[in-house]
């Protein structure tokens, strides 16, 4: 009997339609297990819309969203409810930073665990041994994370007070902190510096290698595109034009005409 495998995310046929406008057309992606995987197109594309759809933001008009931790056993996932989503091990970050802007570097970071323990609020209440217990391990787990982003030294800062790049860091810590399989980035390096990007990217390789997290992300910053990913994944108009390796994918007449054409003119 021969066994299955399952990637991480499968999608396929995933279609969503804003009234009139079809935004996805039957697109269709995986991730499998180590992978940096990137999803590209112009702007307009579809990118984040597919984001929403697989992270329960959106409920898809068509189409399968299945992930799989194990490789074993899979569940479908269309229309979970977004927490549910980040329950099972699929975390992400936004386009445009989404966080406690007034709590602290490592606050920011246990909220990101609460999906993770436990006491409820009774718990909170009466702090009892078990709540005393988590909290605790929240915090520690929660500086853990910070010392692999870099951001330890700043963990009682107040998130609104860091640079733009470290606040994009704290955004990538704090879904880390939801213990995913899975990680999706929306434009990581988004009005970084070059310097920043770079560490950036090291980030990224350094979640994949020694987190064992797979990454999916959007970015349009070519170069970050080009040197993270294992595969790319190119969208136009809310379709898929073109799949493969970035040499496979930047020789594509499709790609260079739709994407890299534009990105080489600016
Ligand atoms: N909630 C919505 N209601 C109606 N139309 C929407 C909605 N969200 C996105 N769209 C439309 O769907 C299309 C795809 O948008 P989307 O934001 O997914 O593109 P994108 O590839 O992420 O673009 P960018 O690179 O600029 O972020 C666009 O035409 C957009 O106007």
């Amino acid at each position: 009997m021969s066994t299955q495998s399952y990637p991480l995310l499968d999608v396929s046929g995933l279609t969503m339609d804003f009234g009139g406008l079809r935004a996805l057309n039957s697109v269709d992606l995986t991730v499998n297990p180590g992978e940096i995987v990137a999803l590209i197109g112009p702007n307009g594309a579809g990118k984040t819309t597919f984001f929403n759809c697989i992270t329960g933001i959106y409920n898809p008009t068509r189409g399968d969203i299945h992930i799989s931790r194990d490789g074993k056993t899979r569940r479908r996932i269309n229309g979970m409810k977004p927490n549910k989503v980040t329950q099972q091990g699929m975390a992400r970050t936004f386009q445009n930073i989404r966080l406690f802007p007034n709590m602290t570097v490592l606050e920011n970071v246990i909220v990101g665990r609460h999906c993770r323990t436990r006491s409820g609020i009774l718990g909170a209440v009466l702090r009892n041994q078990r709540t005393r217990r988590e909290e605790q391990e929240s915090v520690d787990r929660s500086y853990e994370l910070l010392e692999k982003v870099g951001l330890h030294q700043v963990a009682d800062e107040v998130a609104k007070n860091l640079p733009y790049g470290d606040q994009r860091r704290l955004e990538i810590a704090r879904a880390m902190a939801t213990d995913p399989f899975l990680l999706l980035l929306d434009e990581p390096a988004a009005g970084m510096n070059p310097q920043e990007t770079a560490s950036l990217g090291e980030l990224v390789l350094r979640i994949r290698d020694k987190e064992n997290i797979a990454v999916l992300l959007i970015e349009h910053d070519m170069k970050v595109v080009m040197s993270l990913s294992d595969r790319i994944y190119v969208v136009e108009y809310g379709q898929g034009i073109a799949a493969g390796t970035p040499q496979e994918v930047s020789k594509n007449p499709n790609v260079i005409k739709a994407y890299l054409g534009e990105e080489h003119d600016a």
